[in-house]
């Protein structure tokens, strides 16, 4: 790694001496740091992005630049010295910066648009390969239909530069859009040895939703972007059987194998995951249970807290207060940090909270009309969820739409099993549909969403018959346990499984599915129609995330199709297609606002911000 730096282009120096002289120059700059560290910090600030990783490398192909000549000798686009693998911080692209030698000189040639992690590494041949941003697998490599619409975006070297002959000197020989990009490492080098010195730590982040745990691995060092290493989720927890899915360094290990019946319930599901990443052979980083550093841990409720808490014995018990506001999270996630305290002894447990970016929501809108002294007393407010969620897409979006992120306004919704709407205005939360628990809003898996109030009272008594003898069969507890547990699709139809419900071939047999997608299609326009008057119609997009939202795009197209009359317009084809890609557009070419499917991903925002907290690393 560089200690020297030196830019050829003359930069504009600004300064004023101690005896009051301005300076005001074009010098050419060169800067000489003491450590490797202070140059990459200010080669990230530079270029807005964090450095994940450097490698030296002998040589770099491609799917159109092949590795070989036909006499099997290595060809690829030329001889490379050294490549830097960066992530942009503000949203999930990576971007990739080598220096080739081209007439004689060293030179820094930018890629950009890259998967969001490398997808192939083999460190045993010494080979990396990076995926292109929006290039469909398995598709055709000739096919370039749909430039410019965010689908099948290609990566074309010579896009980029249109004057840049390629690194070896040569013209190029092919203007093609290539799919991926592999680098040969040298053998003089560890392919790790670039990232040594910044001190890497293990992170761990756990998810707990109401239906799923996730846990992804990642290594960072404080400051920069962590780069993940496997994901691993149990899903389908209030849909038996349960699910587990497994990928190490982007492969699939496991897909929808199969969970033993005993595990019941979220805890269980992260010993099981835990396992899982301990025992696999292939995952030299997590050998034992000491190799972990750091357990971020998502706390779906977290009262006042606007930041992410070092959990010690004072935060633990307040969060435990916290436990009947998020009847379906809390316990369950306090569970697995009591696990984590017990069982993995040289880590730091963080407590991320889903209600920490909602600490933006003026008063006008958190407040609930009632005795405000009660209200004050009790904490009796709007708090909004899943904004870990919100977090990343807000960042993810503006990424993708190219703006930043204090500037861009959304409305996103996060659909999962348990769902929400969220306004978001110059990047802040402005408004939710969840409230001082999780419940209100939209409806969820078991949940029912907002009703009104008073129903709970005539669930189990004759409508007008209210009195204290009709309510007194049923406890204010129980009814809790009703609206959160036995409400929602399962009470509609008995399933919980959103795929079930969306599959319209089934509604003639089922009509309760039908009934139950119509309902959440009217639920959802009604929270988007009423976010469009609240940001005054000055949206960039309409966001879909979460389980429902990136995966059935039956339910995006009927929402898509009620919302035509304030101008969104879906393409149906990008709408089916899916892109693979952390965002991706389904609406049509050039109309604003736009709509967009992003992947979100919970784990490695909370990751992101344990890994910018100092306090975490000291
Ligand atoms: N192909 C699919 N089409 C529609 N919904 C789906 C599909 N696959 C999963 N889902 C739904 O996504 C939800 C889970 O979303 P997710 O955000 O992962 O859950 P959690 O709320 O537990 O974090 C479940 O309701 C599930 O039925
Ligand atoms: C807050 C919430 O409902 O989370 P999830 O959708 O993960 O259950
Ligand atoms: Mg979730």
């Amino acid at each position: 790694m560089e200690l020297y730096l030196t830019f050829l282009e003359p930069h504009r120096i600004r300064y004023t001496t101690a005896d009051g002289v301005l300076h005001d120059d074009y010098v050419e700059v060169k800067y000489e740091f003491t450590t490797i560290e202070s140059s990459i910090q200010l080669q990230g600030d530079l270029r807005g992005r964090d450095l994940i990783d450097w490698f030296d490398v002998d040589v770099i192909w491609s799917d159109q630049h092949r590795r070989q000549d036909p006499y099997g000798n290595v060809r690829g686009l030329g001889t490379i010295q050294r490549m830097k693998l960066w992530r942009d911080r503000y949203s999930t692209f990576h971007y990739l910066t080598f220096y080739a030698n081209h007439r004689r000189r060293w030179k820094e040639y930018l890629l950009d648009d890259f998967d969001r992690e490398p997808r192939r590494r083999d460190d045993a041949r010494r080979q990396l390969q990076l995926g292109v941003r929006g290039a469909r697998r398995g598709s055709a490599p000739e096919s370039s239909q749909g430039h410019g619409h965010g689908r099948e975006r290609r990566l074309s070297i010579f896009r980029h530069r249109p004057s840049t002959p390629l690194p070896n000197g040569n013209p190029p020989q092919s203007t093609g859009d290539i799919r991926y990009l592999g680098i040969q490492f040298s053998r003089n080098n560890n392919i790790q040895s670039g990232t040594d010195a910044c001190m890497k730590k293990v992170i761990l982040a756990v998810n707990a939703g109401s239906s799923s745990v996730k846990v992804s691995v990642y290594t960072a060092g404080f400051g920069q972007s962590p780069v993940q290493i496997a994901e691993s989720q149990v899903s389908g927890l209030t849909a038996p059987p349960a699910k587990l899915k497994y990928v190490r360094r982007g492969q699939v290990v496991t897909k929808d194998g199969d969970v033993d019946e005993k595990v019941n319930g979220q805890q269980d599901a992260f010993n099981l995951l835990l396992d899982t990443l301990i025992n696999d052979h292939d995952l030299p980083e997590i050998e034992s249970r000491e190799d972990v550093a750091i357990v971020c841990h998502r706390i779906v409720h977290g009262g006042d807290y606007a930041k992410p808490q070092l959990v010690a014995d004072g935060t633990y018990h307040h969060l435990e207060n916290l436990n009947d506001l998020a009847p379906l999270h809390n316990a369950n996630s306090l569970g697995i940090v009591r696990l984590c305290i017990d069982s993995l002894p040289g880590a730091r447990n963080v407590a991320c909270f889903d209600s920490q970016f909602h600490s933006t929501i003026p008063d006008h809108v958190r407040t609930y009309p009632i005795s405000q002294d009660i209200a004050s007393k009790n904490r009796l407010r709007k708090y909004g969820f899943h904004g870990i969620s919100y977090a990343f897409i807000t960042r993810a979006a503006a990424g993708f739409l190219g703006k930043p992120v204090d500037e861009v306004n959304l409305i996103a919704l996060h659909l999962g099993s348990g769902a929400s709407a969220c306004a978001i205005k110059a990047g802040k939360s402005w408004d939710t549909s969840m409230g001082l628990t999780p419940l209100a809003g939209l409806p969820g898996a078991t949940r029912s969403g907002s009703v009104d109030p008073s129903l709970v009272f005539h669930y189990a008594s004759d409508v007008g018959k209210l009195s204290p003898a009709s309510t007194k069969e049923l406890h204010i507890s129980r009814a809790e346990e009703i609206l959160n547990k036995e409400a929602g699709w399962k009470a509609l139809t008995g399933t919980t499984n959103f795929g079930l419900i969306a599959d319209a071939d089934t509604w003639r047999d089922h009509p309760a599915r039908r009934l139950a997608f119509d309902l959440f299609v009217d639920r959802v326009c009604a929270f988007v129609g009423s976010y469009y008057v609240t940001l005054r119609g000055n949206i960039d997009a309409l966001v879909f995330a979460g389980g429902i939202g990136e995966k059935s795009a039956r339910l995006r197209a009927a929402v898509a199709d009620q919302l035509a009359c304030l101008g969104f317009q879906l393409d149906a084809a990008a709408n089916e297609g899916g892109d693979g890609g952390v965002v991706w557009d389904v609406g049509k070419p050039g109309v604003v606002p736009r709509l967009l499917v992003c992947q979100t991903d919970e784990q490695f925002e909370m990751a992101r911000m344990c890994a910018e907290e100092e306090q975490f690393w000291s």
